[in-house]
């Protein structure tokens, strides 16, 4: 090639030629650096007729500088891209650069420096030091890495390395991983497990485009069933990517992969510290790495040779990414795989209604697992109507709930109780004057947090220490708080049970891949009675001594009128529930709510799954909803809330009148403040024939705006805020 055409990453720029220098040798998908004016820019060399570039002349055209030293992104890839780009309305270079991940990895291998304690004792000692020799043992990582893990200056740790305090240690980038032994403790299957596991294993030989529903009950081993297919694929030295939803589960899923495989599988997340995310980046893109599992992030990387992709828990809301590029990981995936043609197993015992519809449909090919493994039962599910059982005056929790925690406390069983609400109170507000602590950047209240002892939001993370005195009446002492949070709960657990050992499980207090880890070990031993927890304890997890679930507000997840709320509820609660009784105890589990006439609460109650399937599913045609119509949403935001007003409204009044496409709105977003940002909504409602994105894209391009606002377009949208 002597002229290429480049995606550059500079959204503004987009696509741009160069000429090949001489001895310089490109191929698509080659990542390579290009002058832009006096700087330099990173772009990838891409089909020129599948973009479209202001036509320069070749003598204008200045020469590549640099190829870099990494495999060029695979064909499937790049369609994988321009897919994306496409389907959510994104920048080109805004998707392509997920791919990249790593931009030191692109620099090549070699050796990079890293820091450790060395043991020796400081003459001089300053709480900074002891703090940093506290936090940094065991820990090895760049200055700025163990700045943040000490929460020291980096200063203090130069200063340490002086000292002789810390020690540099030479790392190789591109130290080969352990392989992983698909043999190495293959588990005897039930005969469905080896039903659905020899499918599995057949696709993954077939090296075809092959979508799977795995759609089986809590406790039923789908986990050991696609564990078959990942080995069938180390067998053929293809690689495999399992996504899981949050990062917390991929420390309990990296154990058992290795009680499986003997290795551990290669992580990929935004905790991964960056060297790894460079030794992983290179080895992903020189198919040395076999297994990744990651979070979403982790989808667009440059497999060499992919075999297999599991999304597992794929239900999960958190596959939808709601900033940047808003796309959804599990759609993305099976489109992936398409692309390699290669199978994908979307694992859930609560399945998104729109994968069972594609199910249904016969699009995924369903893979079901109707019972759990090891003749362990489903456990009793009955109902507290709160407006009956009532709690005592300023608790939380039934008699019939405590009564039952007791019970099991004696018998040296486990509860868990899950309540998705973070720190103690929702709500703050001054007995006196009737003041209520809102977050100053968003349209949201403030949560008392007891154990930092802040207020803090959880939209945008500003925080303000609990005040003595009412900042609005000056009155002291007159702060009440208003409504359960999971450490409220603790602690009228503490009250009931001074005697039980708790856990409370909450992204504050699991903060970091060893807390995740000390607590699975606690609770596998039975060192705790009682789990306390958010939605980060209602999947993934195995406690064989867990026989009693409390659901401490059914109802929250129902507020706010969400297209999906019911369908979440019921994922949620379904979920919670299926950690009771995995083991050879029963497990009962008690559902609090004040509307058990809802018909999510019934269906639970009765465990009657096809029937709340059914209705929610008809309510959604109904609607025109997903799967049988499309939304999209168009955010408008800008500091200045007039500029963002009248943005949204020119949006709203050049809206294209389309027999297949209904437009709501402008309206103020009921997150109408985020992050100091006015914020308008458009919603979009589509019939299934419509050509959404292109509507969407004729409609939008040609407006202008001014540089303060910024309008995104969220297609297949799951925050309705
Ligand atoms: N064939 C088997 N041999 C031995 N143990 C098994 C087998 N199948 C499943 N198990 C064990 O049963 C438990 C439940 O399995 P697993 O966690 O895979 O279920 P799951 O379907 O993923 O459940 P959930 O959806 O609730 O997370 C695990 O401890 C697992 O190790
Ligand atoms: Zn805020």
């Amino acid at each position: 090639m002597e002229r290429v055409r480049l995606l550059v990453f500079n959204a503004a720029l987009g696509v741009l030629d160069y000429r090949v220098a001489e001895r310089m040798t490109v191929e698509y998908g080659s990542v390579v650096v290009a002058p832009l004016g006096p700087r330099q820019v990173l772009g990838i060399v891409w089909e020129a007729e599948r973009l479209s570039a202001q036509d320069v002349p070749a003598s204008k055209l200045r020469p590549l500088l640099e190829v870099l030293p990494v495999p060029p992104l695979p064909a499937q890839l790049r369609r994988l891209i321009e897919w994306t780009a496409d389907y959510y309305c994104a920048p080109l270079s805004s998707v392509a650069r997920m791919a990249l991940g790593s931009t030191a990895a692109l620099r090549g291998g070699g050796t990079t420096t890293e820091y450790r304690l060395t043991g020796e004792e400081p003459k001089r000692m300053t709480p900074q030091r002891a703090a940093a020799l506290d936090a940094l043992q065991g820990e090895q990582g760049s200055i700025r890495e163990l700045a943040e893990l000490a929460s020291v200056s980096e200063g203090v740790l130069r200063g340490m390395v002086g000292a002789g305090l810390l020690e540099p240690v030479m790392v190789d980038l591109d130290r080969p991983y352990p392989p992983a032994r698909p043999d190495f403790a293959a588990p005897r299957l039930s005969e469905a497990q080896k039903e659905a596991a020899d499918t599995f294993v057949a696709a993954v030989k077939d090296h075809a485009f092959a979508p799977f529903l795995l759609d089986g009950v809590t406790g039923s081993g789908k986990t050991e069933c696609y564990f078959e297919a990942v080995a069938e694929a180390l067998r053929l030295g293809r690689q495999v990517l399992v996504l899981l939803p949050e990062i917390a589960l991929t420390e309990n899923f990296l154990r058992r992969f290795e009680q499986r495989f003997g290795v551990a599988p290669i992580l990929w997340h935004s905790s991964v510290k960056s060297s790894e995310r460079r030794r992983a980046w290179r080895a992903i893109a020189h198919g040395e790495a076999q297994v990744v599992v990651g979070a979403r992030s982790a989808l667009f990387l440059p497999y060499a040779s992919l075999g297999l992709i599991v999304v597992d828990e794929a239900h999960e809301v958190s596959f939808k990414q709601d900033d940047g590029v808003r796309y959804n990981a599990r759609d993305v995936a099976v489109i992936r795989a398409k692309f390699e043609a290669i199978p994908v197993i979307l694992a859930s015992a609560t399945p998104a209604l729109e994968s069972m519809q594609l199910a249904e449909a016969g699009v995924y090919r369903k893979i079901e697992l109707p019972d759990r493994f090891g003749g362990a039962m489903l456990p009793e599910i009955e109902i507290i109507d709160l407006r009956k059982e009532v709690p005592e005056r300023g608790r939380w929790l039934a008699p019939r709930l405590v009564e039952e925690m007791k019970d099991r406390l004696a018998r040296g069983e486990q509860s868990l109780l899950f309540l998705n609400r973070r720190g103690y109170a929702p709500l703050t507000l001054c007995r006196h004057c009737g003041y209520r602590f809102q977050c100053p950047n968003c349209t949201a209240w403030l949560v008392e947090h007891r154990f930092s002892q802040r207020l803090a939001c959880h939209h945008c993370g500003h925080e303000v220490p609990v005040p003595d005195a009412c900042p609005e009446c000056g009155t002291a002492d007159c702060l009440v708080a208003c409504g359960p949070g999971v450490e409220r709960i603790a602690d009228e657990v503490a009250e009931i049970l001074p005697e039980a050992r708790t856990a409370l499980v909450t992204s504050d207090t699991m903060n970091t891949p060893e807390a995740i880890g000390d607590f699975v070990a606690k609770a596998e031993g039975g060192a705790i009675n009682v789990i306390i927890g958010t939605q980060l304890v209602t999947k993934g997890y195995h406690f064989p001594e867990l026989t009693l679930v409390g659901v401490i507000d059914a109802d929250l997840g129902l507020e706010g009128g969400d297209l999906r709320a019911a369908e979440r509820t019921y994922q949620q609660v379904a979920q919670v529930a299926g950690r009771a009784g995995r083991g050879e105890k029963p497990g009962e589990v008690l559902i609090q709510t004040r509307h058990p006439e809802a018909s999510v609460i019934a269906a639970l109650a009765n465990g009657d799954r096809d029937a709340f399937y059914a209705a929610e599913t008809e309510s959604r045609r109904d609607a025109g909803a997903p799967p049988f119509g499309r939304w999209a949403a168009i955010i408008v935001s800008s500091e200045d809330q007039a500029e963002a007003l009248s943005a949204a409204r020119a949006i709203g009044g050049t809206a294209p009148n389309l027999p297949d496409m209904l437009v709501l709105g402008p309206a103020p977003a009921p997150l109408s403040l985020l992050r100091g940002r006015y914020r308008f909504r458009l919603l979009i409602n589509a019939r299934r024939s419509a050509e959404l994105q292109k509507a969407l894209r004729d409609w939008l391009e040609p407006l202008q705006f001014p540089r303060g606002v910024r309008v995104s377009i969220d297609i297949d949208p799951y925050s309705f805020v």
